[in-house]
């Protein structure tokens, strides 16, 4: 859509004011990339209402533009990144919910579509790892959160914001040697929770670390414990500084600024990003926009990622095809003067 022309607070909003994935797909297209909502928010522990989440970052994304400097790319006109909408998960029934959003995950990758996904609260971090996992085998997964996640259960839950990465663990859907928390801070119940964490494999890049280290240091890093692997990428907002993050659930002090969120996952873009979600923004408890607007950002900076890392692969099968076609050309014509 061209802001120019449709001003870019009228209409409905999908993200960036990308075409719906209908759209496309009625066209005889296909999605690249589908940023898709999932309203739900009955995992959580403290302060509900991330199931408002996905569409605060929608109004809040009218304002991105198509070309991102930092990532020298248009993403939208490298992959077709197209609005896949709501995933209509069960609000009174976790077990059923976390089942509906791995069916639906499932159904978009199963089309061939990298997941962007918009929460929502962190329980379901847990069915989209499944289905990512079921496609590319275990992943790499940076995890960029206040908290661990990796707790065990909450009034004898299993599935809730506060344990999707325990559960991930115990059902093998992670590659150990690449599992890491970014922005880690703030109180625990035990040292226990870091005991039990370390020895899941994950590592920890403090919100302290990052502050004393540097983004650049902690990138690469990161970019080296990855390595080739296929990458998953969780985001939960509230990883920012409540300053830079107000509007979600479990707020911590001394958090990243959203300046230096942005900048590491631009630090990531050679990784091969397979799927990315973000959640738990939470839109009653945020102040102008801030934390929606700040998601919006992160979820284009990933976006951006998964379309550079498309355009590429394309171009190299397309030059594979043009070695082919001249070898297969050259064997005709020897074949035709011997
Ligand atoms: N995933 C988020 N945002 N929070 C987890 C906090 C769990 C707890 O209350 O201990
Ligand atoms: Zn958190
Ligand atoms: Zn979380």
């Amino acid at each position: 859509m061209d802001s120019s022309r449709v001003p870019r607070f009228a209409g409905p909003a999908t993200f960036a004011r990308l075409p719906r994935i209908e759209e496309i797909e009625g066209a005889g297209g296909a999605a690249d990339v589908a940023v898709v909502g999932v309203p739900f928010d009955t995992g959580v522990s403290y302060r509900p209402g991330a199931r408002f989440g996905g569409n605060a970052i929608r109004e809040a994304s009218r304002l991105l533009r198509p070309y991102n400097p930092a990532q020298e790319a248009a993403p939208f006109a490298l992959a077709q990144v197209a609005d896949a909408g709501d995933i209509a998960a069960n609000p009174f029934d976790i077990g059923e919910a976390v089942e509906t959003v791995e069916e639906a995950a499932d159904g978009l990758l199963g089309r061939g579509a990298r997941l962007m996904t918009l929460g929502g609260d962190h329980t379901i971090a847990l069915p989209l790892l499944r289905s990512v996992v079921r496609r590319h085998g275990p992943v790499a997964l940076l995890h960029f959160d206040a908290h661990l996640d990796t707790w065990d259960t909450y009034f004898g839950a299993a599935y809730t914001h506060g344990t999707p990465f325990r559960r991930a663990f115990e059902e093998g859907l992670l590659d150990t040697s690449a599992v890491s928390h970014v922005g880690t801070r703030g109180p625990l119940y035990g040292r226990r929770d870091l005991d039990e964490d370390e020895r899941m494999g994950f590592g920890i890049v403090t919100a302290a670390d990052v502050m004393r280290r540097g983004v650049d240091e902690v990138t690469d890093q990161l970019r080296q414990r990855v390595g080739g692997r296929p990458l998953y990428i969780s985001v939960d907002i509230d990883v920012l500084d409540p300053a830079h993050a107000p509007g979600t659930g479990t707020p911590e002090a001394g958090g990243l600024t959203s300046r230096e969120l942005l900048e590491i996952i631009r630090g990531l873009a050679d990784c091969r990003l397979v799927s990315a979600d973000l959640v738990e923004v939470a839109p009653a408890y945020d102040h102008a926009e801030i934390t929606s607007v700040a998601a919006s950002h992160t979820a284009y900076e990933l976006t951006t990622v998964m379309a550079r890392q498309i355009a590429d692969s394309r171009e190299d099968d397309s030059r594979d095809a043009e070695t082919r076609e001249g070898r297969e050309g050259r064997e005709g014509e020897v074949g035709a003067t011997g």
